[in-house]
């Protein structure tokens, strides 16, 4: 299997105070990779440490097998990085913004003009080019700052929160976006507080937590290690379920409940069997898939938007 990021044992203090202890994952070429994780959890700190802005202090890093330690320089030149602040010049024009980027990458002459149009149209602001940055929206100058990312044709790109406070225009266009890149080879390292991104953009995930991977592999492998099976059962006028007392506590949600249990099947059975006996309307019993939000309640004891 070929790897876009290696990472064993980072570890990162500020201060004296750990930011990393010790984190590792893998990235397998061409996927799209979700680092979720509550705020402070060591994201970004890993995330910069990959794009080569800041340093660790252990451990070991390879993107595409050259080591971030002894082959910086060729490292940057294959990885692109979004970060989580926006940082432009409101005055210039998306395409100067974009001239001034370019040129820190390395990027020059007529091979640049030519990228520019080309990132401009990959991030849906063509027709917006010569337009100053301070008349656009957050989401559209998220934009402009993920086009700059892709100025040198990185086979790596690392986004850093992408989609937090912007509209939902820019939004779709950002995951419209990625899985373009996707398509065409580019391997995606994507942070996010927001689990449904996750779980309908990435293809694997590390749930980072104090500075650690608590949780990682496909989609499927975390759910099946650490999700748990529920029914839900919703009653006519809200009214609460019958305790079904071989199964434990249902729990309020979502104007109905919901029953952990590891054989769901039998507690549909038996639910709908007492409801039937004591002639209660069912608005809704079915069996609910786990979630990653849960499974990330269950590991962490934090809910991640509470952070
Ligand atoms: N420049 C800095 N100086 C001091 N401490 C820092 C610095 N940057 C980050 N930290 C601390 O390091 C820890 C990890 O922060 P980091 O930004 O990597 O987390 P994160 O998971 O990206 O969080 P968020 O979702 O809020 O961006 C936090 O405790 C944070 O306060």
């Amino acid at each position: 299997m070929s790897y876009a990021i290696e990472v064993e044992q980072l570890t990162k203090s500020y201060e004296n105070k750990a930011a990393l202890r010790g984190i590792g994952f893998k990235v397998e070429a061409g996927s799209c990779f979700g680092l979720l994780g509550p705020n402070g959890a060591g994201k970004s700190t890993t995330m910069k440490i990959l794009s080569g802005l800041l340093e660790p202090d252990q451990g070991k890093a390879r993107i595409f097998g050259n080591d971030l330690g002894t082959a910086a320089n060729e490292v940057r030149k294959q990885v692109g990085y979004v970060p989580q602040s926006i940082t432009l010049y409101e005055k210039l024009s998306a395409a100067d913004n974009l001239v001034f980027f370019g040129e820190m990458y390395g990027v020059k002459g007529k091979e640049l003009k030519r990228r520019i149009d080309e990132v401009l149209e990959q991030v849906g602001l063509a027709d917006r080019a010569k337009d100053a940055v301070e008349k656009f929206s957050g989401g559209m100058k998220r934009r402009v700052n993920i086009a700059a990312a892709l100025l040198h044709r990185p086979k790596l790109i690392i986004m850093d929160e992408p989609t937090v406070g912007i509209d939902p225009q820019s939004r779709n266009h950002i995951f419209e976006m990625i899985r373009s890149l996707q398509q065409s080879g580019v391997t995606v390292l994507y942070s996010t507080h927001y689990m449904e991104e996750v779980e309908s953009m990435c293809d694997s995930l590390a749930i980072v937590d104090n500075g650690q991977v608590i949780a990682g592999g496909t989609l499927g492998e975390v759910m099946d290690r650490f999700g748990t099976q529920a029914v839900y059962l919703e009653l006519q006028d809200g009214k609460a379920p019958p305790a079904l007392a071989e199964y434990g506590k249902a729990e309020a949600k979502d104007g109905g409940w919901i029953l952990e249990t590891a054989t769901p099947l039998d507690a549909l059975a038996d639910w709908a069997e007492v409801c039937k006996e004591r002639s209660l309307k069912v608005k809704r019993l079915e069996m609910v898939r786990p979630s990653l939000e849960h499974v990330f309640l269950t590991l962490t004891g934090t809910t991640l938007r509470d952070n």
